[in-house]
């Protein structure tokens, strides 16, 4: 029988082996469920689906996704509507509530586990030294509907990049921020711009109709004119990101809106033209929408937020990045620019580097592009031919969780749909050539647990989070050519997060050799079993892991005696925001944003 056996499949081994190595096993990711449900203190669909078993699978019905008419748009999710006549703050809605937020018995953090999150240090460089939050987001200085907000998504203690993020925000910077995946930052630059516009959005935001009476035809539309605009690069983040946002701007008179490719461009423009005041957006349709100032205009821009920064910064973006930052009609000197993500290679920092103001921000926790110790990675040696057979046996081998496979073409990610949905396994798949409807229709399945199996594509490595997706398996790694390390990192990312632990397992050819340096130290930098095909791969010296990311900080840190540039933590790091060119995006040296205060100690 085939199996696995110390990190190697084999056909003829006995699967039993897998247990007896204790490499990784039944009784692993069985303990792995079972803290994660205790940490959660909820009997979770995913663990649930582990006790019982997989669930059946079924049919894709794609004549369901034939008629436009009766498919319900993510982007069309109903949203808080308030015009401000009542003061700043509007009245709850119960209903709505429970739509946004859900079972106030399955959202409850406490008990998550942060310290795999906190134990990293936290790296600044820029004009000012930002203190941190308190640990409490009680004490944070919010606005009491928007703390209420944060309490009602189920957090109460602010992760590391969160309490850094939320006062230099609230200063006034240009921010960059790099943190693990899993680690909070969406709400970390959606918190903080939320909750300062809040106080302002009846001087700022642009007249809209009263949505106690608009009615669509009769009422005149008017232009989008956003606050905030935050560009992610996929259209599944897009709506993600703008599902968070309806819940950071409950009760509040800020309308958020999502404009993404392949949804109905009509309804979009509907949706905008019954106000926006924070448009999440992918960027060729917000291209599109730039290029019809009657819908869009940006004159009104405070905040442009670009997510998954260094993805957004490669060369394949750069048309519509370039539009999107000088087009618009915006007012430059009003506006700050927030870069996120986990990774940040050197060609993507320096680029961010010349477009960012004088001013800004940088923020990083850990190396950038670290993984992190909740993640379980499991590495196994296993033949191209055999492959499909290693991945039957895998699943075979372990308790039933939600599980995203990872492949690197559209022609596998199919075969294996086919393959699995033959052998009873409840999965679903995404691809870049699946319609918009089959793509929400998939995710969605996924994201309720009716399907917990996904296969996707690089398409969905970045940003995705899923409740207790448990495992991550690489049927295929990235090639260096195609997102090399840092795409690994973001892929095992969608497992392990916010402080719960999973497994990343990945199946090694010898066509993956080109990654295998890499790969190791990321294995060994957090501890992670080596199986004897990488052992030639580790280094001398393992206290000292060399990334590339590390020797170009070196670079910076050896040119500042003082410990500027990223890796820096001396006192005196803010040389390298005065030698930036100031130019781009952002602000020029005459128009750079004025932080409102270098007190950091002030109140919201
Ligand atoms: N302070 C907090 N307490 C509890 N849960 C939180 C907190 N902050 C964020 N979360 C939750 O953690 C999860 C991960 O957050 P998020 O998706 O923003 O991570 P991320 O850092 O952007 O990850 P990635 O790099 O993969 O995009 C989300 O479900 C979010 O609701």
């Amino acid at each position: 029988m085939s199996g696995f056996d110390n990190g190697q499949w084999s056909s003829g081994a006995d699967t039993k082996a897998q247990e007896d190595t204790g490499a990784f096993g039944t009784s692993e990711l069985a303990d792995t469920l079972n803290t994660n449900g205790d940490a959660a203190g909820a009997a979770t669909a995913a663990y649930a689906h582990a006790k019982e078993g997989w669930v059946a699978p079924e049919a894709y019905k794609y004549d369901d996704f034939a008629d436009s008419a009766t498919h319900e748009w993510e982007g069309n999710a109903r949203v808080y509507e308030f015009d401000g006549d009542i003061g700043d703050v509007g009245p709850e809605h119960p209903d709505l509530e429970l739509q946004l937020f859900g079972d106030s018995a399955v959202r409850k953090s406490e008990g998550i586990d942060f310290s795999n999150i906190t134990s990293l240090e936290l790296y600044q460089e820029g004009p000012v030294r930002v203190d941190p939050i308190p640990a409490d987001f009680s004490q944070a200085g919010l606005h009491p509907v928007m703390l209420k907000n944060v309490q009602l998504s189920g957090y109460s203690v602010p992760t590391p990049i969160q309490r850094y993020c939320l006062p230099a925000i609230r200063l006034g910077y240009d921010v960059v921020a790099v943190a693990q995946t899993g680690s909070g930052k969406t709400a970390a630059y959606l918190i903080p711009i939320i909750n300062k516009l809040m106080g302002k959005a009846k001087k700022l935001a642009a007249p809209r109709p009263n949505p106690a009476t608009y009615q669509e035809g009769v009422d005149p539309p008017v232009r989008a004119e956003p606050l905030v605009c935050i560009v992610v690069p996929t259209r599944e983040l897009a709506v993600q990101v703008f599902n968070e946002a309806r819940k950071f701007c409950y009760r509040t008179m800020l309308r958020p809106c999502v404009v993404y490719g392949g949804g109905p461009f009509g309804e979009q423009a509907r949706q905008l033209q019954r106000g926006c005041d924070v448009l999440v957006a992918t960027p060729g349709r917000l291209k599109h929408f730039m290029a019809e100032p009657h819908l869009l205009t940006f004159h009104r821009l405070r905040f442009m937020v670009i997510d998954e920064a260094d993805e957004m910064l490669q060369e394949d973006w750069k048309e519509e990045l370039d539009t999107i930052m000088s087009g618009g009609e915006q007012e430059e000197g009003n506006i700050n620019y927030m870069l996120f993500s986990a990774t940040f290679p050197k060609a993507a920092r320096d680029l961010a580097k010349t477009h960012m103001a004088e001013t800004h921000l940088q923020l990083r926790v850990g190396r950038a592009g670290s993984s992190h110790g909740n993640i379980k990675q499991v590495v196994i040696y296993t033949d191209p031919s055999m492959k499909k057979q290693a991945l039957v046996d895998l699943l075979n081998s372990l308790p039933p969780t939600r599980t995203i496979i990872f492949v690197n073409s559209k022609r596998a990610c199919d075969e294996l749909d086919d393959l699995l949905f033959n052998l009873n396994f409840p999965c679903v798949s995404i691809h870049a050539d699946r319609t918009q409807k089959e793509r929400e229709a998939s995710l969605r399945g996924f994201r309720s647990g009716k399907t917990p199996i996904l296969i996707t594509t690089g398409l969905n490595s970045r940003g995705i989070d899923v409740r207790n997706v448990m495992h991550v398996i690489n049927y295929d790694l990235p090639s260096l050519d195609h997102g090399g390390i840092e795409e690994y990192t973001h892929r095992i990312g969608r497992t392990g997060r916010i402080g719960h632990r999973g497994l990343a397992t990945s199946f090694y050819t010898d066509r993956d050799e080109p990654l295998a340096s890499v790969l190791t130290r990321t294995l060994l930098e957090t501890k992670q079993d080596i199986p004897d095909f990488l052992e030639q791969y580790v280094p001398e010296d393992k206290e000292n892991l060399k990334f590339e990311a590390d020797s170009d900080f070196e670079e910076e840190e050896a040119a500042d005696a003082d410990g500027g540039g990223w890796g820096g933590n001396g006192d005196d790091a803010g040389d390298d925001a005065g030698t930036a060119s100031g130019g781009g995006w952002g602000n020029g040296e005459d128009n750079a944003a004025e932080p409102e205060s270098t007190d950091t100690g002030g109140g919201w």
